[in-house]
């Protein structure tokens, strides 16, 4: 028996990492009966049935951590939302939909914002990408131009010994970036899927890379929000940077005025990006309007 985890399904194969090769394995009858769908990212137990051909049959599937829907990938530590500075500009309000969607799922968020190169220091949006900082996100001015800098370490450093997903709005830079961290990566996973005899290399939408202990995930975004699910209630709950505030009302939305909110005081008073709270509004807006329908 042994334990790997899965880097892409294809058909009815799930491809398995073990000991730096890759596994085809079909699933047995325990865990096609089971109601688990065996899916990327899911550490699981399996027989190795060819060795030579790499071969195998899984038996087990591992209880997970979490688990994305769109795409379908398991036992996620980290998401990083790459966002442009420019070309497209910087749009806080799709990044700051992904940062509370994320943050309601209990997924940790890193911010990446790409094309640094187009832009000069004091530019407004890199002032407001700063920002994030401040209010306790992990973030990352990153320029896919130049080889690597001191910021480009760092955010290789943040990806090190876990799985992340990478997500975000077209042309923001997400193939650029996990081009730049695996050069040349779909001639590598062609490699792979040479040595297992499958001729023409297929990619799915949710396949997992390898970064030297690491795992990468690059996702055309989250392409229809889940909102429909979450309550305006459990996203004025989820947020991490409003729990640091601590507005005193348990169940205080932050919008509205309401007197003696501390968040609403925050943002009053500057200690708060006056820019993600405007956009917080909007989405609570947004969800009402969407419940309204229905
Ligand atoms: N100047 C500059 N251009 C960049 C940088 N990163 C990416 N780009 C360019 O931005 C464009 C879009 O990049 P992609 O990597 O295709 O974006 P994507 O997010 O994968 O887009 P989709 O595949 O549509 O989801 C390309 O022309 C890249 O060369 C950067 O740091 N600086
Ligand atoms: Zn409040």
């Amino acid at each position: 028996m042994n334990q790997g985890i899965i880097l892409k399904i294809l058909s009815e194969y799930a491809y398995v990492l073990f000991e730096k090769n890759l596994y085809e394995c079909k699933a047995t009858g325990k865990v096609r009966h089971s109601n688990q769908k065996p899916t990327t990212g899911d550490y699981v137990n399996f027989e190795i049935t060819d060795k030579q051909n790499f071969k195998g049959s899984l038996t087990e599937i591992l209880k997970r951590k979490n688990e994305l829907y769109r795409p379908r990938i398991a036992n996620i530590d980290q998401v990083v939302i790459i966002t442009s500075l420019r070309e497209p500009i910087l749009n806080t309000y799709t990044l700051n939909k992904y940062l509370f969607f994320l943050e309601t799922l209990h997924l940790k968020p890193i911010l990446a914002f790409t094309k640094a190169d187009l832009t000069n220091q004091d530019d407004e949006e890199i002032l407001k990408a700063k920002l994030y900082k401040t209010i306790g996100y992990e973030v990352y001015l990153i320029n896919n131009m130049i080889d690597t800098d001191k910021n480009w370490n760092e955010f290789l450093k943040s990806l090190e010994n876990k799985t992340s997903v990478f997500t975000g709005q077209t042309g923001a830079g997400k193939s650029t970036t996990l081009n730049h961290i695996i050069p040349n990566v779909s001639e590598k996973t062609q490699e792979i899927s040479k040595a297992l005899n499958r001729g023409k290399h297929t990619t799915t939408k949710n396949e997992l890379f390898i970064y030297k202990n690491s795992l990468i995930g690059d996702t055309p975004g989250f392409s229809s929000f889940e909102y429909k699910e979450i309550t305006k209630e459990e996203i004025a709950l989820s947020i991490n940077f409003f729990k640091d505030i601590k507005c005193k009302f348990n169940n205080c939305l932050h919008i509205n005025n309401t007197p003696g909110c501390k968040v609403i005081e925050a943002v009053k008073n500057n200690s708060f990006p006056q820019f993600i709270y405007d956009d917080y509004v909007k989405i609570q807006l947004e969800i009402e309007n969407q419940r309204r329908r229905y």
